[in-house]
């Protein structure tokens, strides 16, 4: 049964590996790194009610899962040459052919909007009473020029590519949290946009090619802003020896329509800071490098925002209009 869903719904999506290397249908992939070149290979889980409610549709599902890998990449400053799917699904789900053709087909249309080759290499099948996907994507990046979280210095400016906290507006209001207050001031617009976007995110791969070597540093956003920039002030503390933290103007957070009416009702900064399910690139660059980064950006249509600076002294500091030091005790997803 798993081979005839591999053969008719996998093994199409598997073409695209240059001449001489192999993909599925053997007990392992065989990939050729371009010379001078480093492998980058980034490993994401998604389960069924932990990563998207139990309804999403199969199509937005495998969409998802390879999304989250290819920010990752992303984020890395590496291009996808590929992906592998560990996939454990209910039966039935592997008995529905509407199912199994709308799953693969988000990774059919997520790989085609890239423009890129972004072949299946491989994977495995098996059965499980909860849908859970294990996509792991591999990219190339040439020699030395990965772009690290650790690279961060005094001074840097902090800059956010798309907007912020509409993944956890998406997910408010795909599992009904939103108070009916706060749901009604929304347009319709506002709602299939955010929904959209958690359903839906778009990996930065063009401008996760322009940060080598005008960024010092960069994480892709999945767990909230602030746990994420945390992850950059400790690894790169870590590595200079130094502390570092960061000051944000909320003010200068990239919001949508719909997530800005939440703040002004309401002052959910909650949403922007430590909603997650964002799949943005935050990255710090030193401020003679800011205006080359955001020409390359514009160039690409990415809108990148500046919301604060690097500090020499630990913790993220928020202000408003330049006024307070509000530490926030809201941290960002965590799973245990
Ligand atoms: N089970 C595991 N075994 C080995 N390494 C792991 C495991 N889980 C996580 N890691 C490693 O820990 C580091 C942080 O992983 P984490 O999943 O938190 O990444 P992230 O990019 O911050 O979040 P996201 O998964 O949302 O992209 C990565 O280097 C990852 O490879
Ligand atoms: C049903 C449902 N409940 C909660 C969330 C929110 N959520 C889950 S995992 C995660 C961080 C990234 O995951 P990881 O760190 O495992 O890569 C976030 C923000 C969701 N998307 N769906
Ligand atoms: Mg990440």
């Amino acid at each position: 049964m798993e081979f005839d869903l591999i053969e008719r719904y996998f093994t199409p999506l598997s073409l695209g590996l240059p001449e001489g290397d192999l993909s599925i249908g053997d007990d392992g992939a065989l990939i050729t790194i371009p010379p001078e070149h480093q492998l980058v290979v980034v490993t994401d889980t998604l389960v069924s009610g932990v990563h998207f409610p139990h309804e999403t549709r199969a199509y937005d599902i495998a969409w998802k899962a390879l999304a989250v890998n290819l920010s990752d990449l992303a984020a890395m400053g590496a291009s996808p040459i590929g992906f592998s799917l560990g996939l454990s699904l209910p039966k039935t789900c592997a008995e529905s052919e509407q199912w199994m053709a709308d799953f693969s087909q988000g990774f059919h249309d997520l790989v085609a909007s890239t423009g890129m080759k972004i072949p299946l290499v491989g994977g495995d099948t098996t059965r499980s009473d909860i849908l859970t996907l294990t996509v792991s994507a591999k990219g190339v990046v040439r020699k030395g020029r990965a772009v690290l979280r650790s690279g961060a210095e005094a001074g840097d400016i902090v800059a956010v590519t798309g907007v912020l906290g509409e993944g956890a507006l998406g997910l408010a209001l795909a599992l009904d949290t939103l108070s009916t207050e706060l749901k009604t001031g929304l347009s319709e617009q506002d709602q299939r946009h955010a929904l959209n976007y958690l359903n839906r995110p778009i990996p930065q791969l063009a401008m996760g090619q322009c940060l080598y070597p005008l960024a010092n540093s960069a994480i892709d956003i999945s767990d909230g802003l602030l746990q994420d920039l945390g992850h950059i002030l400790e690894r790169s503390s870590m590595s200079t020896g130094k502390p570092l933290g960061a000051r944000v103007e909320l003010n200068d957070l990239p919001l949508s329509s719909g997530v800005r009416k939440l703040v002004a009702q309401e002052a959910l900064w909650q949403m922007p800071l430590s909603g997650g399910d964002e799949y943005q690139l935050c990255l710090t660059v030193k401020p003679e490098n800011w205006s080359a980064l955001q020409a390359l950006a514009a160039e690409h249509d990415v809108v990148l925002s500046r919301i604060g600076e690097i500090t020499g002294y630990a913790g993220i500091e928020l202000t408003l209009c330049g006024e307070g030091d509000a530490v926030p005790d809201f941290a960002g997803f965590q799973h245990f």
